[in-house]
């Protein structure tokens, strides 16, 4: 297909997004406007031309450094209430009808915001998006994995002490390598027996050992990245008998340089082993990309025509943990929007 009718087709369909971090989606835009709120707080630049170099990464601990200096803009409600209403609007410019976005608490409660002011600013600016933007915001809160077992007991407390209307999961981030899995199944057992779903990152920048931890220690029903899981066909084979979804990020994992080439990418393999995915961007602003051009990624690696792209948003709908009033809506706006853009 045309690159341009590939774009074109891409833009308009309506999509659900499982995979995208909060401070992750601050654009330039909005990262320029808590830089001069917060003048002088650290190394990241305001004017987007250096933000764009600022946003290059040698690895993914440095990915995870930066990462941090942008937190470190966030420093009250107002802040948070800013930066999730601007995510909402960049996710609804690109047809999203519902996304799960990956929130960090504990980042923002331990640089002093109290966590009730930080769950009163996501949930202000997830029902303005709602009724003004028509798009359904979910959380997922995750622990930041570098800042160990504290920060899980504490994402674990905000979580069940404020658990805000729009939260369903629990997740956990930042770096895999020195930071095994199993260490939080006490948090994971806790999350899930209050009904949150587990969805954490594993498989993203170590191999299929951290995968198997996810679903055995932590009782993963969905895996943020997992593909590493492509170096172990036993683990692919389980992935699709279970169907547990991969929430893949393409152009993630060469901007952090977990793969080396889009060309080396494993979402074919994974493909073809029947594992269900998602697409997702990660964080967008970050590494240069949107959702939509992560779709026209896929597509290219899965070379798919409109009919394959189509499908991609719907199994984004479908490995969602959205009610099956909104899933049956958004399966049908896709299904209206095909007939009518390949008519
Ligand atoms: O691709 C990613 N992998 C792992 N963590 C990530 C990624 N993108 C953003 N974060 C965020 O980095 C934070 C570090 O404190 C984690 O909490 C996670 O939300």
């Amino acid at each position: 297909m045309a690159k341009d009718d590939l774009a074109s087709f891409v833009a308009g369909l309506p999509k659900a997004e499982l995979h995208v971090h909060h401070v992750g989606s601050a654009s330039p835009r909005i990262v320029a406007e808590l830089a001069a709120r917060h003048e002088g707080r650290g190394p990241v630049p305001a004017d987007p031309a250096l933000l764009a170099e600022y946003f290059t990464f040698t690895d993914f601990a440095h990915f995870i450094e930066v990462y941090l200096s942008v937190v470190d803009l966030i420093r009250d409600a107002e802040d948070v209430r800013t930066l999730t209403y601007g995510v909402a609007q960049d996710l609804a410019a690109q047809q999203v009808r519902y996304a799960e976005l990956t929130v960090t608490p504990y980042s923002s409660v331990n640089r002093g915001i109290p966590a009730e002011a930080f769950c009163e600013a996501i949930e202000d600016a997830r029902r303005e998006a709602e009724k003004e933007l028509g798009l359904v915001l979910r959380w997922v809160f995750d622990i930041p994995g570098e800042a160990g077992l504290q920060s899980a007991e504490q994402t674990l407390r905000i979580a069940l002490d404020q658990r805000p209307d729009g939260l369903i999961s629990f997740g956990l981030g930042g770096p895999e390598i020195g930071v095994p899995r199993p260490q939080f199944k006490p948090y994971f057992d806790q999350a899930r027996a209050a009904g949150l779903h587990s969805v954490p990152h594993a498989g993203e920048t170590t191999g299929a050992q951290t995968v198997w931890d996810a679903i055995r220690e932590l009782g993963a029903e969905r895996i943020g990245h997992g593909i590493f899981a492509a170096q172990d066909p036993q683990l692919l084979a389980y992935l699709a008998e279970h169907a547990i979804p991969l929430e893949v990020c393409p152009t993630s994992n060469l901007r952090t340089r977990a793969v080396a080439d889009l060309a080396e990418h494993p979402l074919a393999a994974i493909v073809a082993a029947g594992v269900p995915v998602s697409i997702n961007s990660d964080d967008p602003p970050m590494f240069g990309t949107t959702l939509n051009n992560e779709y026209e990624v896929a597509a290219r690696l899965l070379d798919l025509d409109t009919a394959g792209v189509a499908e991609l948003a719907r199994q984004g709908v479908r490995h969602s943990f959205a009610t099956d009033q909104v899933k049956t809506a958004l399966l049908s706006e896709i299904d209206t929007y095909t007939a009518t853009a390949t008519a």
